[in-house]
């Protein structure tokens, strides 16, 4: 089973705007079609909409954190409803800092701890104190990750938010873009990462068995896979807001989707930064959609094999 839950996250999320057409351009080029070619019975739970908070002025670092902080909650609620009613659910973003509704909604649906698996060029996990922008798509993991919640500060919106994660669940792959302060963080509580130095030394075959590994090793938990689009190298998805040199092959970004759909374990997906608005040309988008709906397919049973 697999669900859409869109979360057009309103463009003042992100300065560029655009990223909030993600889920629809994702959907004119026929995932749900798709998915049911292959076998999935696909419920699409329809778009979220957030009404505008203004004024939403900065507290601290952090940009919008009024219409963040109640966009995920509402995102929550409907993760939650997904889970419960038995799906795996796919979010359709918008920007990454739909990640804090989505996994905080997945952990409390399951009332069991999560795998994280973060494929991104970013860490993601600023603290509203180490943020060199403000900008809440760069911080989503360290509102959810127990070991640093006594350097999050309070915020308005924010207050629904309880930290779901360990950071011995979190694993990154694709990292080549991470700030100071998030490598401190990421040493600090040893996070498990595969940046793409990792992948180029290992291959993405044996970081996927390193991870898979790394998640199970005790017990194992259900995972949530928070994919952000620029993990994948600009020149096959350029239409997003912040791409950043050598990233996945386009053959890596669907290994990885392949292969975690083969542990039985996925349990929710993102799909975020898909920003028509980024592509220079109409075939910029495309390339960044096409590839953005293969990794989904991935995720339930699309082989290359056939
Ligand atoms: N780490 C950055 C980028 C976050 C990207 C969010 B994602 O992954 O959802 O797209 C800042 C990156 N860095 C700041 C200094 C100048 C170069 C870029 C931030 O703003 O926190
Ligand atoms: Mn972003
Ligand atoms: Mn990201
Ligand atoms: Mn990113």
């Amino acid at each position: 089973l697999c669900v859409c839950v869109c979360d057009p996250v309103s463009p003042v999320l992100q300065p560029r705007g655009g990223v909030e057409r993600g889920p629809d351009v994702i959907r004119a080029a026929g995932l749900v079609e798709k998915l049911q070619a292959q076998g999935c019975a696909v419920k699409d739970y329809g778009n979220l909409s957030f009404e505008e908070v203004v004024p939403d002025e900065p507290v601290g670092r952090a940009k919008r954190v009024r219409a963040v902080g109640g966009a995920n909650q509402k995102l929550a609620e409907a993760v939650s409803r997904v889970k419960r009613d038995g799906h795996t659910a796919v979010m359709l973003g918008g920007d990454h800092s739909l990640a804090i509704g989505s996994i905080h909604g997945h952990a409390a649906a399951l009332q069991s701890p999560l795998g994280v698996v973060w494929v991104d060029a970013h860490a993601d996990i600023n603290t509203p104190l180490t943020s060199p922008t403000g900008n809440l798509h760069g911080q989503p993991m360290s509102y959810l990750i127990h070991e640093l919640q006594s350097k999050i500060p309070a915020l308005p919106s924010f207050s629904w938010v309880k930290p779901c994660v360990a950071a011995k669940d979190l694993v990154y792959i694709g990292l080549r873009d991470v700030d100071p302060e998030e490598h401190y963080i990421l040493k600090l509580l040893d996070v498990k990462t595969f940046s793409m130095t990792e992948v180029d030394r290992l291959g993405i075959a044996r970081v996927m068995e390193e991870t898979c590994d790394y998640l199970t090793a005790k017990v194992k938990k259900p995972i949530h896979l928070s994919y952000d689009i620029d993990a994948i190298d600009p020149s096959v998805t350029p239409a997003t807001g912040t791409p950043v040199v050598g990233g996945l092959s386009y053959r890596e970004g669907v290994y990885i989707t392949e292969h975690l759909c083969q542990t039985g374990l996925l349990s929710a997906v993102d799909m975020v930064e898909v920003n028509p608005a980024r592509g220079r040309t109409e075939d910029e988008v495309q390339s960044t959609v096409r590839t953005a709906v293969d990794v989904l397919l991935g995720c339930f049973g699309r082989r290359r094999e056939g």
